[in-house]
C-alpha cells in the first residue's frame, strides 16, 4: 500500500485530506510543520509528500531537497500561482491549487504514484522520453460523465491526448472545461512534466504580458528582476489557458508567435527561446465571432482551434444529473459527517426539472448547501432551493453565441437573444442590493472567486457599501 505523508498546519483541511487518502486506499501519515515532519519521520520512506507551500517555519518547498527520493506535491492558493511556478522549477513534481477538488487531488496522486513505479518510463531529467500513460488514467475517473454526450467527450480526450495537437475546449461556465484539460494532460506523454494553468481573465491586463512570457529586469517600471513566464515553466509540459478570449491584443500576438515558432520572448528582451509547450485553450465565448468583430486575431483563432472538443451544458446531459448529484452528495456528506443522506424522489424530480444556468459548479453548490442544512439523512427540494434559482428566469434555450450549429439558440423567441453574460449582468444588478456576495455566487452556481472576475468583466464592480 503506497505511503504518504501530508504536511499541512490547517487543521480541517489535514484531516480531510488524509480521510480521503484513507478512504481511496493510502496510508497516511501527518506533519503540521516541515521540521515536525523531518524530525517525526524518515522522509524517504514515503512514496509521495503533500505539502502546504505556506507552513509555520520552513515552507513546503524545503521538502524537495529534505526528501531528494520522494516526490513533494505542493499545495498552495490560486492567488499564488507565482509560487506554484516558483516550486516547479525547484523540483515539487506536481502543484495544486487550494481549495482543491477531490478528484482533481486524486487523479494527481494517482498520476504521481504510477510514475514512480514506472520511473523508467520518465526520467525527469530527459523530458524528450515520453512518461507515457500506461492506460490506467482514463477521463472518467477525472470526471463523471455516462451520458452520450460525455462518452463522445471522453473518447476524444482518449483520442487527442496523447498527441501533441493544440486543443481548443468550448463550454458554458461550469461545464467542466479545467477538468477536461486536466484529463488531456494526464493522459498524455507529458503527464510527468507541469500542467499550468492560467486563467486570463483573472490576471489585470496590465500584467498578463509579463506573467505569461516573463520579463527582463527593468523592462518597465517595478520590473527589478527578471522573472520567467509562466510559459516558460510550462516547458516540456502542458499550458491550459483558461478564458483565453479575454486574452488583450498584445499578448495574442505574442502568443501567435509561440504557437508558430515555438519560441518566446520576454518582456524587454530581443533574444528568443525555444519551449516545448502543448496549449490548451478553453473559452465560454464565441472566439469565431470574435474574430469577426476584431476583438480576437483570426490567425490565432485557427492556431488555437485545430482541435475542438465542447463539453455539453449540464441541461443537455439529463441522464448525468442524479449521477452527478449522488458522486456530490456523498462526497460531501462525507466532508461534513453527514455519511448517510440520501435524495428524496421529490428532490430528485426537481433536480432534474431545473434549468442549470450554472451548469455541474451549480449542481456541485446546491448539493453542499443542502448537505450543511439538513438536519435529517433527506435531502428534500426545499433544501435544495432551486425554485428562486433559474426556474422561474428565462434562462436561453442556449447560452452561448454559437457559430457552432449545435450551440445556436433552438428558437427565436426573445429570450434567445439574452447571452449568459446578459443573464448574469441582469441578476447582479438586480439582486446586489439585498444579496451578499457569497449568496448571488450561489444563486448564479458561480465561485465567488468567478463573480469577482465577471464582475471586473462586465465592468460592474462591487459597491462598496454591499455586504458579502
Ligand atoms: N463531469 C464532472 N464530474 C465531476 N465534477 C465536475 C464535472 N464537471 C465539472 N465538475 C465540477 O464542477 C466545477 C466546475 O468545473 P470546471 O471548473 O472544470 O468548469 P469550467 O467549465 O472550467 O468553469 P469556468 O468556465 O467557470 O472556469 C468543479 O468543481 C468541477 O470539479
Amino acid at each position: 500500500m503506497p505511503r504518504i505523508l501530508i504536511v499541512e498546519d490547517e487543521e480541517i483541511i489535514r484531516s480531510a485530506l488524509r480521510k480521503l487518502l484513507q478512504h481511496a486506499g493510502y496510508e497516511v501519515a501527518v506533519a503540521g510543520s516541515v521540521d515536525e515532519a523531518d524530525s517525526g519521520y524518515e522522509l524517504n520512506d514515503f512514496d509521495l509528500i503533500i505539502s502546504d507551500l505556506r507552513l509555520p517555519g520552513a515552507p513546503g518547498t524545503e521538502l524537495i531537497t529534505r526528501a531528494a527520493a520522494t516526490p513533494v506535491l505542493i499545495m498552495t492558493s490560486y492567488a499564488s500561482l507565482r509560487s506554484a511556478v516558483d516550486s516547479m522549477k525547484m523540483g515539487a513534481v506536481e502543484y495544486i491549487a487550494k481549495p482543491f477538488d477531490h478528484d482533481e487531488m486524486l487523479a494527481a496522486v494517482a498520476a504521481i504514484l504510477q510514475r514512480r513505479q514506472a520511473p523508467d518510463q520518465h526520467a525527469a531529467d530527459a523530458p524528450e522520453e515520453p512518461a507515457g500513460n500506461d492506460g490506467t488514467i482514463d477521463p472518467s475517473t477525472i470526471m463523471y460523465g455516462k451520458c452520450d454526450a460525455m462518452q463522445k467527450v471522453f473518447t476524444l480526450i482518449r483520442k487527442v491526448a496523447p498527441t501533441e495537437t493544440t486543443v481548443l475546449i468550448q463550454g458554458e461556465s461550469g461545464t467542466g472545461k479545467e477538468l477536461a484539460a486536466r484529463a488531456l494532460h494526464l493522459l498524455s506523454p507529458r503527464a510527468a512534466r507541469p500542467l499550468i494553468s492560467v486563467n486570463c481573465a483573472a490576471i489585470p491586463e496590465s500584467l498578463i504580458e509579463s506573467e505569461l512570457f516573463g520579463h527582463e529586469k527593468g523592462a518597465f517600471t517595478g520590473a527589478v528582476s527578471a522573472r520567467t513566464g509562466l510559459i516558460e515553466a510550462a516547458d516540456g509540459g502542458s499550458l491550459f489557458l483558461d478564458e483565453i478570449g479575454e486574452l488583450p491584443p498584445e499578448a495574442q500576438a505574442r502568443l501567435l508567435r509561440v504557437l508558430q515558432e515555438g519560441e518566446i520572448r520576454k518582456v524587454g528582451s530581443t533574444q528568443s527561446r525555444q519551449v516545448d509547450v502543448r496549449m490548451i485553450a478553453a473559452t465560454h465565448r464565441n472566439l469565431k465571432a470574435m474574430t469577426r468583430t476584431g476583438e480576437f486575431r483570426e490567425d490565432l483563432y485557427y492556431r488555437l482551434n485545430v482541435m475542438q472538443i465542447r463539453i455539453p451544458p449540464l441541461r443537455e446531459r439529463q441522464g448525468d444529473i442524479l449521477g452527478l448529484a449522488s458522486r456530490f452528495l456523498k462526497r460531501q456528506g462525507e466532508r461534513m459527517g453527514k455519511p448517510g443522506l440520501n435524495l428524496s424522489p421529490e428532490a430528485m424530480r426537481a433536480l432534474e426539472r431545473h434549468r442549470w444556468p450554472g451548469n455541474v459548479r451549480e449542481l456541485e453548490n446546491a448539493i453542499e448547501r443542502a448537505t450543511i442544512l439538513c438536519d435529517t439523512d433527506v435531502i428534500t427540494p426545499g433544501l435544495l432551493d432551486l425554485e428562486s434559482e433559474g426556474g422561474d428566469v428565462n434562462i436561453p434555450e442556449t447560452l452561448v453565441e454559437g457559430n457552432n450549429e449545435q450551440m445556436r439558440p433552438r428558437d427565436n423567441d426573445a429570450t434567445s437573444d439574452l447571452s449568459l453574460e446578459d443573464y448574469f449582468q441582469h441578476f447582479v444588478l438586480e439582486n446586489q442590493d439585498r444579496m451578499s456576495e457569497t449568496e448571488l455566487a450561489q444563486k448564479l452556481g458561480i465561485s465567488r472567486k468567478s463573480l469577482w472576475e465577471r464582475r471586473q468583466r462586465l465592468g460592474i464592480p462591487r459597491k462598496k457599501t454591499t455586504g458579502s
